[in-house]
């Protein structure tokens, strides 16, 4: 029987290397970002993301993370500028979150985990879909945003129809780029990153709701869907950019 990959001991980044090599490669993510030793490149453009809440699609539980899908048959929800040439349609956002505060993303920052990290997910038009864009090196751009917990004030909540996701993203776009991969297999060595440094502010209540989320189906024994996140992986002299002084 194949074992499906998850993130549990006999299943986890650690084994994800003996069904899919890749997972030793040149360019994979996430990374731990050392801001010191990324370096400021006067060249990089401001990052330009259009986003037209009515093409939310649907919040799917995908047994790995829940996703929120986007229309993706026109520009209508798009990333331009900052490093990549080109227009990115937005695809798909999904966090990454731990069992508690203190863990969860997958980018660290000198060593700090986040407890959770948003992955706005784009393909590059200059490919026929995103399942074609997701194979090549100049493929995918996925946003970074790091998540904090602040003991909030009121939350609002929102249906999925209509939801704009820019009202996820944090006031300050300044940004790290670097190339990298997916974070869980296929592990495609596809993706220019661009991790925000700010990060935006979530409530303990909603980390909470997302830690009672299920990798288990309805049947099976609960299995909260918690530390769904791979751990940062060798630079390989790789370098990362800074957008920002
Ligand atoms: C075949 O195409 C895929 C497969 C998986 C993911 C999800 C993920 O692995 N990638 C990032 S980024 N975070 C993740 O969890 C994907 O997202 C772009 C694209
Ligand atoms: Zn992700």
């Amino acid at each position: 029987v194949t074992m499906s990959w998850g993130y549990a001991a006999d299943n986890g980044p650690d084994k994800w290397a003996d069904n899919f090599p890749v997972a030793n490669g040149p360019r994979q993510s996430p990374i731990d970002i050392v801001p010191a030793e990324a370096s400021y490149d006067s060249g990089l453009k401001p990052l330009c993301l259009k986003y037209d809440p009515s093409t939310s699609l649907d919040i799917l539980n995908n047994g790995h993370s829940f996703q929120v899908t986007y229309v993706d048959d026109s520009d209508s929800s798009t990333l331009t500028d900052g490093p990549i040439s080109g227009v990115y349609r937005l695809k798909q956002f999904h966090f990454h979150w731990g069992s508690c505060d203190d863990q969860g993303s997958e980018h660290t920052v000198e060593g700090t985990k986040y407890p959770a990290e948003l992955h706005l997910v784009h393909w590059n038009t200059k490919y026929p879909s995103f399942a074609e864009a997701a194979s090549q090196p100049d493929g995918l751009a996925v946003v970074g945003v790091f998540l904090k917990v602040n003991i909030a004030d009121w939350g609002k909540q929102t249906s999925f129809a209509n939801f704009d996701p820019a009202t996820l993203l944090p006031g300050c776009l300044d940004y790290w780029t670097y190339d990298g991969s997916l974070t869980t297999p296929p592990l495609l060595e596809s993706v220019t990153w661009i991790v925000c440094k700010e990060p935006i502010s979530v409530s303990p209540g909603q980390m909470a709701k997302f830690r009672g989320l299920l990798f288990s189906c309805e049947g099976e024994a609960e299995c909260c869907m918690v530390d769904n996140y791979r751990p940062p992986q060798p630079l390989k002299g790789r370098s990362v950019r800074a957008s920002f002084q």
